[in-house]
């Protein structure tokens, strides 16, 4: 494999390989700043002894994730010194030589530690500026050898965020009208599946031509994004891309996936988000994936569609199913969730 960063160091570097030249939809308007701020969640308050601002905070959590599907988490409770630790654990490894790297080449999609390029290089036809790894770091816990330290700082990041995990999910749980622990139970929370993935998008001669991350959506339930500091991410918003600003330290960008849109019977949606790329530094973002446990049967909660006498949107579909299907193919948007939405 040819990691984009051995091709973004190579001397003399004045333009990009054409098979990273992406071309991005000529009809759609160009990304825009925020008018709206993305909405931010007060993770404390969601565990509030006052009655009256817990529910006002689930109230908030169902409204960011009802207009957005992308919120900001604060008071989260992982410590600061550990988020740069996983940031600067991730630039270690991304900086061992190619030859220590390519021991954790990806060989196939459940493969617990992947080091690899692009989105799946596999299928696709033009290659994208970034360079990951992936590690299954939940119910077993992986880890690679190398940098030294990786697998503390790992092991204790996945502990805490599923903390967060955990707190967020029982909040929307009731926020869909369910029992606290509803989610936790329907989807065998305790044996969910967390996969660590680092994204190395190094600086690119010709950024407007190529792209870091093509328009995607996540498979799981939550994602929690943390980065360098530096910019790049897009969502898509009202059908428009826009800029997300890193102007919050100390917090989590969180977005909901396809099995919680499922889950939900669609009133939460996963977001289309992508990566763009710049000539200036390098980026690095975490997002640690969540979802249910592999072996659980997605579907629209029993309660929701009962209760509420509508008919379920989407058809039922193991988890690793779900998972395999949306690794294996080339990736367009949102096109996986098609396939297990039922005929309108
Ligand atoms: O780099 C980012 O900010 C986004 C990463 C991402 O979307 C992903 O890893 O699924
Ligand atoms: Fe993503």
């Amino acid at each position: 494999m040819n990691s984009v960063k051995s091709i973004a160091e190579s001397p003399d570097l004045n333009h990009i390989p054409s098979i990273y030249a992406y071309s991005v939809n000529s009809t759609e308007p160009p990304a825009s700043d925020t008018q709206d701020e993305i909405p931010t969640v007060d993770f404390s308050l969601l565990t509030s002894a006052d009655p009256d601002l817990r529910s006002k905070t689930i109230q908030e959590l169902d409204m960011a994730c009802k207009d957005w599907g992308f919120f900001r988490v604060i008071n989260h409770g992982v410590p600061e010194a550990l988020m740069h630790m996983v940031i600067e654990k991730s630039a270690e490894f991304f900086d061992l030589r190619e030859d220590e790297k390519k021991e954790f080449e990806e060989k196939g999609v459940l493969d617990p530690i992947r080091y690899g390029t692009s989105f799946n290089s596999k299928k696709d036809e033009i290659l994208y500026w970034r360079d990951f790894l992936k590690v299954i770091i939940h119910p077993d816990f992986h880890y690679p050898n190398k940098p030294s330290g990786f697998r503390e700082v790992l092991m204790e990041y996945s502990k805490r965020t599923r903390e967060v995990v955990k707190g967020l999910l029982s909040g929307i749980s009731t926020s869909l009208g369910l029992d606290q622990s509803y989610v936790q139970k329907a989807l065998k929370l305790e044996s969910g599946l967390q996969i660590f993935a680092a994204n190395l998008y190094p600086p690119c001669p010709q950024p407007e031509l190529a792209m870091g991350l093509p328009p995607h959506s996540d498979h799981g339930l939550l994602t929690l994004l943390i980065n360098n500091g530096v910019g790049g991410l897009q969502i898509k918003h009202k059908g428009k891309w826009v800029n997300v600003n890193n102007d919050l330290p100390n917090s989590f960008l969180v977005n909901i996936a396809d099995q919680l849109q499922i889950f939900s019977n669609g009133k939460y949606k996963s977001v289309e988000h992508r990566a763009i790329v710049n000539n200036v530094v390098t980026r690095l973002s975490v997002a640690v994936a969540n979802g249910p446990s592999l072996d659980v049967v997605v579907e629209p909660a029993y309660k929701l569609v009962t209760e509420e006498r509508c008919v379920p949107g989407y058809i039922p579909m193991k988890y690793k199913e779900y998972l395999e299907m949306q690794q294996s193919n080339k990736i367009v948007g949102k096109t996986c969730l098609d396939r297990v939405r039922y005929e309108k």
